[in-house]
């Protein structure tokens, strides 16, 4: 701490009190040496606590280090004695490096989008999370100053996270009821503004339903240096806070923890209702809807956390984007190819994201492959649980000119080799009474894409959703469930060759759509059939074509 500066933190009053303690301490001959050199220790402790937090945590962006200097080194008070601020403000209040990449890292964990900021000042807890936002994340901070508006913008600018900040001028207060009022709401609010109101902006905040379900509120200041635990607190602010953190304790609707990070960070999230909190409100009915399965709301109920799933053809294309979306919703991955690089790399991508996934390669046609695929699986991981059948391959001519070699090739991989990936897979998970079979189809099955003809490949697809039907019925008593999707024509870089490119003009006017698919296009439906959500699915074939197939 700076010899001049005043206390703003609890360790920040301790080390005030030691050094005046030691002080004392050395005039007083008949202080015991053995008591100096306890205050001391307990001066080194306290002291170089906030100095060691520094220097450990992850250091701050250049434009947070811009924000920092620029704002302790601007003359506040002169600022507010020409008029350019309401109130004179105190550098001291800005959040600064640790309680910033604390914010931050609060948003990553709760995979936070939307954050609503109640004071904003100049911008550095505002840019701090915002760095921990996604791309299309976004921060709304309430201030009530316009001075500190075009004080932080310039420097917002220069971050490629600056455009995810809106500044509010204005009451907190008058922008809280802005943003209720166009049914607003946000997964992570921060209140740092105007202490004696913590109470109205929380209770107006739940109220309105500001705060998303399963939301958190970061309350900062929270045990406003030590003044809201000791006896002698006689000033508003600690008074104000001390109430706040009692009445947040009692709030059932609640649960909190004080972090002792700088001045307290106080972590309060909403808690499912109780039934004793429903007894009152007869006209509820509290089951499942309500609460959600095994206490989970919707998104949390298609997680894959744990399983164990296996994507053929997973080495580039629409099996790659499997492989990351199963991945991402937290399954293992085992990724199967004919190409063992191709196979690698993407197991290289995925372990780089955090995702726990083996490279195997494996010809599905030949059916010692295929079962060494599910042996190696299940000897590595113990189980499958999601079996993603994508391997194909697509051979054109015309039908009177087709070699049963084409013909016979096409159904070896693309009907025989299907068959056979869910036969050894399903006897696996028979005997687990649990399974989820994705097989990939083709708009081609319920269509005839044209001009391009392709009649082995067609019918393959069209056998591959008879098989997905008779398997799924078949099964579905014993767990397993067996669905499968059908694209329509994917962006691939195959299409954008010299022969294809005048196809693709054709298609494009024939699918309502008006653009190809994406591999992202199909993510959200493997995880969706590979999860417990759709459970009473099965036999279906899950058609995602732009709309090309009703045309
Ligand atoms: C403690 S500072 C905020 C620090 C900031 N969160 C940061 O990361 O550095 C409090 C800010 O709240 C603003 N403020 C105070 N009362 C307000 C109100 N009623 N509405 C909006 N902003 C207010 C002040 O102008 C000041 O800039």
């Amino acid at each position: 701490m700076l010899p001049d500066k005043v206390p703003d933190t609890p360790v920040e009053v301790i080390v005030d009190l030691l050094i005046k303690a030691k002080g004392i301490a050395s005039t007083c001959a008949t202080v015991p040496e053995e008591l100096k050199s306890h205050l001391q220790k307990a001066l080194d402790i306290a002291s170089g606590l906030d100095n060691y937090l520094e220097k450990i945590t992850t250091k701050e962006s250049e434009p947070l280090a811009e924000l920092y200097k620029k704002t302790m080194s601007h003359n506040w008070d002169q600022v507010f004695e020409e008029g350019k601020t309401k109130f004179r403000l105190p550098k001291e209040c800005i959040t600064g490096h640790v309680e910033g990449q604390a914010l931050k890292m609060l948003i990553h964990m709760s995979q936070a989008k939307r954050v609503l900021e109640i004071g904003m000042f100049t911008g550095y807890g505002a840019l701090s999370m915002a760095e921990g936002l996604p791309e299309d994340g976004c921060l709304v901070a309430c201030e009530l100053e316009p001075y500190l508006k075009e004080f932080s913008q310039p420097i917002f600018e220069k971050s490629p996270h600056g455009k995810k900040i809106t500044v509010k001028i204005g009451s907190a207060m008058e922008t809280l009821k802005e943003l209720a009022a166009t049914g607003d709401q946000f997964d992570m609010v921060f209140i740092d503004a105007d202490k004696n109101n913590y109470i109205t902006y929380y209770n107006f905040i739940m109220d309105n339903n500001l705060l998303r379900p399963q939301g958190v509120i970061c309350v900062d200041n929270s045990l406003f240096k030590a003044r809201v635990y000791l006896k002698d607190t006689t000033d508003s602010n600690g008074l104000a806070l001390r109430d706040f953190n009692q009445f947040i304790a009692n709030d059932p609707r609640v649960e909190q923890v004080i972090i002792p990070l700088r001045d307290g960070i106080s972590l309060i999230r909403r808690v499912s209702l109780t039934s004793a909190h429903l007894l009152s409100q007869d006209d509820i009915t509290d089951d499942e809807v309500f609460r959600g399965v095994k206490g989970r709301f919707i998104l949390d109920r298609m997680r894959l956390d744990g399983k164990v799933a296996y994507v053929t053809g997973g080495g580039q294309g629409i099996g790659r984007g499997f492989a990351h979306a199963l991945g991402e919703a937290g399954a293992k991955v085992a990724v199967v190819d004919m190409d063992q690089t191709k196979a690698e790399t993407v197991v290289k991508e995925l372990l780089l994201k955090g995702i726990n996934a083996i490279p195997i390669t494996a010809d599905i046609s030949k059916s010692v492959d295929v079962q060494r695929m599910v042996d190696t699986i299940v000897s590595k991981w113990g189980a499958i649980h999601i079996a993603c059948n994508n391997a194909g391959i697509n051979k054109n001519s015309a039908s009177e000119e087709t070699s049963l070699e084409e013909w016979d090739q096409t159904f070896s991989v693309n009907l025989r080799g299907m068959f056979m990936c869910c036969q050894v897979a399903g006897r696996v998970m028979l005997k687990q009474g649990y399974g989820k079979i994705i097989n990939t189809a083709s708009m081609a099955s319920i269509i005839v894409p044209h001009p391009q003809k392709q009649i082995s490949y067609n019918t393959s697809k069209a056998g591959v959703v008879k098989l997905t039907q008779t398997l799924g019925t078949e099964w579905i008593d014993r767990g397993v469930r067996v669905n499968c999707i059908s694209p329509g024509i994917v962006d691939t870089p195959l299409i954008h060759s010299e022969d294809l490119r005048p196809l693709v003009q054709r298609w494009l006017s024939d699918i309502p759509a008006g653009r190809l698919a994406q591999v992202t296009d199909l993510q959200a439906a493997v995880v969706y059939l590979a999860s417990d959500v759709s459970n009473y699915m099965t036999g279906h074939n899950l058609v995602i074509e732009g709309g090309q197939s009703l045309w």
